[in-house]
């Protein structure tokens, strides 16, 4: 493998990294990332592997032995400090983050983001290891112009809308929302790393991921995952589309999102990785804010591109409308309108996004389809009576 140069043309050295939560979506692509195109070394902490299988089996793979995987709870786990000692720089991905949660497990939702990452920003603190901590873009909450009038003109001045990473608020709903008890336990996850930075010197990068999609995001009920469980929208269309069910669509579907590509996504990542002097201190968005949509578009996209990958015929309705307390129940509450700032990664770090969302969601079609379809004409054949 040639040497690799950081933004300043420096060459960079082989690195140990500790990934915590290595085993969910955004560790599966961030470890094969790394084991495909660079020469760094990964500790991968998780309680599951299923997403990583594939880079840890057989013995044979061209990186064997770069990766080691350990299964661990950080909730309760001595082995963690020494974990952390023995990597360069630790990445913490590991938390409760499907809404459906937010609401119904606020205890579990806010001990796993909040509690459960505090050991992890004292070891590094102390033992002196770099940190890069995933946060999310929902500590903006709600936008200042959602407060305006429906008509009020300045609904269009992106001055109340486009999130910053140095000047928005954050604005959250009533306590008894507890829809917003992950966006606070990240924010105050994310002060106590920036109070450590200014008080003992901990050099940390904050990631604020805005909706990255793509293949392995969380599960399909009944098939790789409980019946009953609620994944993010992409599973959620997922799984109505391969059982040829309507799309639900919360509260009418008015929320908008941008998507981002995984794989674009991974890339910034890299950056922040192999270049700490351009990323340390900093807060980042990373999402792509040519891709909005409103939930309702995101229903009508997928619809049509999963008929062109499937060809399967598209339902005469594909989409039907759900109130919020009948499908997440008391206590949700939602983001508006989420397009993130780019002007900050891209002044320290060069990163643009690439992919349309049309072209990903054609991606990540192809995979659910090939991944799920076969598993669930099987789970929806009847046994007949006898
Ligand atoms: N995917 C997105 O668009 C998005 C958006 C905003 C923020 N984020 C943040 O990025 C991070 C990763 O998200 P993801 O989409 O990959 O989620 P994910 O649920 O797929 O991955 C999280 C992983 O952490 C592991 N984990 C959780 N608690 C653990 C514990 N106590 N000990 C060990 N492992 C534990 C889980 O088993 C899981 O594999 C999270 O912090 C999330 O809040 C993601
Ligand atoms: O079947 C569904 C699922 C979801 N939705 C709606 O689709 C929108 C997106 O829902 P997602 O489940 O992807 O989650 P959100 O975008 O609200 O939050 C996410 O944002 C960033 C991260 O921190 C988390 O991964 C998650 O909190 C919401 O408005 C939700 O109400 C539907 O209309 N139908």
């Amino acid at each position: 493998m040639a040497t690799r140069m950081d933004l300043d043309g420096k060459p960079i050295k082989p690195m140990t990294i500790c990934m915590i939560g290595a085993g969910g979506f955004i560790g599966s692509h961030l470890c094969e990332k790394l084991m495909v195109e660079t020469p760094h070394k990964v500790l991968a902490l998780d309680v599951y592997s299923d997403k990583i299988k594939h880079l840890l089996e057989p013995d044979s793979l061209p990186w064997a032995g770069r990766i080691v995987f350990h299964r661990l709870n950080i909730k309760h786990d001595s082995r963690l400090e020494g974990l952390i000692k023995m990597a360069d720089l630790t990445i913490n991905l590991a938390a409760i983050c499907t809404p459906a949660d937010y609401n119904t497990r606020p205890l579990d939702t806010i001990y796993s983001n909040f509690i459960d990452a505090l050991p992890v920003v004292k070891y590094c603190s102390e033992n002196n290891k770099r940190l890069i901590h995933f946060s999310t873009c929902e500590v903006y909450g709600k936008t200042i112009g959602s407060f305006l009038p429906k008509d009020s003109p300045l609904r269009k001045d992106p001055a109340y809308y486009v999130l910053k990473e140095d000047t928005s608020p954050c604005i959250f709903g009533s306590i008894e929302k507890q829809r917003w008890s992950y966006a606070c336990a990240k924010q105050l996850i994310e002060r106590l790393i920036y109070a450590e930075g200014a008080e003992n010197g901990l050099d940390f990068t904050i990631v604020r991921p805005f909706n990255w999609i793509g293949p392995r995001m969380d599960f399909i009920p009944g098939i790789d995952g409980p019946s009953e469980g609620v994944p993010r929208v992409l599973a959620c269309f997922s799984n109505n589309l391969l059982r040829c069910e309507p799309l639900k669509l919360v509260d009418g579907g008015e929320s908008q999102r941008t998507f981002v590509y995984i794989k674009d996504a991974i890339e910034a990542v890299l950056l922040m990785i192999e270049n700490p002097d351009r990323a340390n201190g900093h807060i980042f968005n990373v999402g792509n804010p040519n891709n909005e949509v409103t939930v309702r578009q995101l229903a009508e996209m997928m619809t049509k591109v999963y008929a062109k990958v499937s060809g399967e015929p598209s339902l005469e309705s594909p989409t039907i409308d759900v109130s919020s307390k009948e499908f997440y129940g008391e206590g949700y509450d939602d983001s508006d309108k989420r397009i993130p700032d780019m002007t900050i990664i891209n002044r320290q770090l060069g990163w643009n996004p690439k992919t349309s969302l049309w072209d990903l969601l054609e991606s990540t079609l192809t995979y659910q389809h090939r991944t799920y379809a076969e598993a669930i004409k099987k789970s929806m054949v009847k046994p007949i009576a006898s």
